[in-house]
């Protein structure tokens, strides 16, 4: 449906986006996803035709559209600020997109009202913006951009303004308006949850190139690189040595503990000694006590335990660092003395590489430092 081919933008000589490939299916929800600045809007705009690439091209729907202006483009976009008409009804400012197609009177009011069933705003048509909540604003604009029956929706953080109960409610109805219609959508955000809750596939940015491309589970479960793994959700980062092990399985030696760690897919050669930081997920690490049959092999001390409710957040130090811990209760009390295990499977071991992303500096970030039973 879209094809972006190397796309490259910069502005004053410093590069937004770098050679960017990317493929959107028809009828996919892909989130753009990144930090400020890694230059997901100017893609959204280069998609859109407001900004055009120093070089590459856009396809949509097999067509070379590179040199279309933004209203000749089967796109429509939705922006943070609504940028909906103050002055307008909300029927008018359905309607207003609809006119420039040159629709007749009674197809216009027609879409107008599906369009306004559509986000739930149903006879509310006569009211002011001003009338109206953030959200229901939000609505409007989105019922505006659908009226036009775009093949196309791009969103740019169009959620952002709202509070989070309203943020919550409006991903569930763009999920469905987007079932119904079929519509493609390119969501822009830099909402780790928005994108794992919106996104069929999620495309992670970062520095104007792509870091990795997949669905919510792969992004999370199975992060490409040390950058990923910690920019998606909460990770907890061990610094260790490859010690041995096969492709699939390595023993990465962790302050004189052996941890099993998947290898991450971007690893590089290693050889024992090697640097390698080992990443885990707070919900894959559980506390046993200190002397129970079977425990972990890293030793601990819980510092802080946080009732979060749906989880408790246990933060764990041992050696002057601390690792968090998710689970659904916890008996822990602060100074216990506890042993951490690491699920079947859930360690990723990403090898460090020279000028590569590192994980925060212990210092900044700290991690547990375990000690051999
Ligand atoms: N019109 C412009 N003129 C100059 N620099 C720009 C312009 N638009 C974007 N940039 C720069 O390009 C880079 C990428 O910006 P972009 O808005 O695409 O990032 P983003 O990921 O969408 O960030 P945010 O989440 O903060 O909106 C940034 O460094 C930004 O300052």
């Amino acid at each position: 449906m879209i094809e972006l081919k190397s796309l490259c933008k910069s502005f004053d000589g410093v590069p937004a986006v770098r050679d960017l490939d990317l493929v959107v299916g028809r009828g996919e929800f892909l989130c753009l996803l990144g930090s400020s600045g890694c230059g997901k809007s100017t893609t959204l705009r280069m998609i859109a035709g407001f900004i055009q690439p120093d070089s590459g091209s856009v396809l949509i729907d097999g067509v070379d559209v590179s040199g279309y202006g933004p209203d000749a483009r089967p796109t429509s976009m939705v922006f943070q600020d609504y940028a909906i008409f103050p002055h307008l009804t909300v029927a008018e400012n359905i309607e207003f997109g609809l006119k420039a197609q040159k629709l007749a009177k009674d197809e216009r009011a027609r879409r107008t009202e599906e369009a306004l069933d559509l986000v739930g705003l149903t006879g509310l048509g006569g009211r002011r913006p001003n009338e109206l909540s953030g959200g229901q604003q939000q609505r409007v604009a989105v019922a505006r951009s659908l009226a036009i029956r775009p093949s196309v929706l791009l969103m740019d953080e169009p959620l952002s303004n709202l509070d989070a109960k309203t943020r919550i409610q409006l991903r569930t109805q763009l999920r469905e308006i987007q079932r119904d219609t079929g519509t493609t959508i390119v969501y822009v955000t830099h909402d780790q949850e928005e994108a794992l809750a919106l996104g069929d596939r999620i495309a992670v940015m970062k520095d104007g190139s792509l870091e990795q491309l997949g669905s919510g589970h792969e992004i999370y479960l199975a992060p490409s690189n040390g950058y990923v793994a910690d920019f998606v959700g909460i990770t907890n980062w061990l610094a260790g040595e490859y010690a041995g092990g096969s492709d699939e399985s390595w023993e990465v030696n962790v302050a004189g503990a052996v941890l099993r760690a998947t290898p991450a897919s971007t690893s590089s050669s290693v050889s024992p000694g090697s640097p390698v930081d080992v990443s885990v997920r707070p919900e894959d690490v559980s506390l046993s006590e200190e002397d129970a049959p079977g425990a972990g092999v890293l030793r601990g001390v819980v510092r802080d335990v946080q009732f979060l409710g749906p989880v408790v957040r246990t933060y764990v130090e041992a050696g002057g660092s601390v690792v968090i811990v998710h689970s659904a209760q916890s008996g822990w009390s602060p100074g216990a003395n506890v042993r951490l295990s690491i699920g079947e499977g859930a360690a990723r071991a990403f090898p460090r590489v020279e000028g590569a992303w590192r994980p925060p500096a212990a210092a900044a970030r700290p991690v547990v430092a375990v000690a051999a039973s």
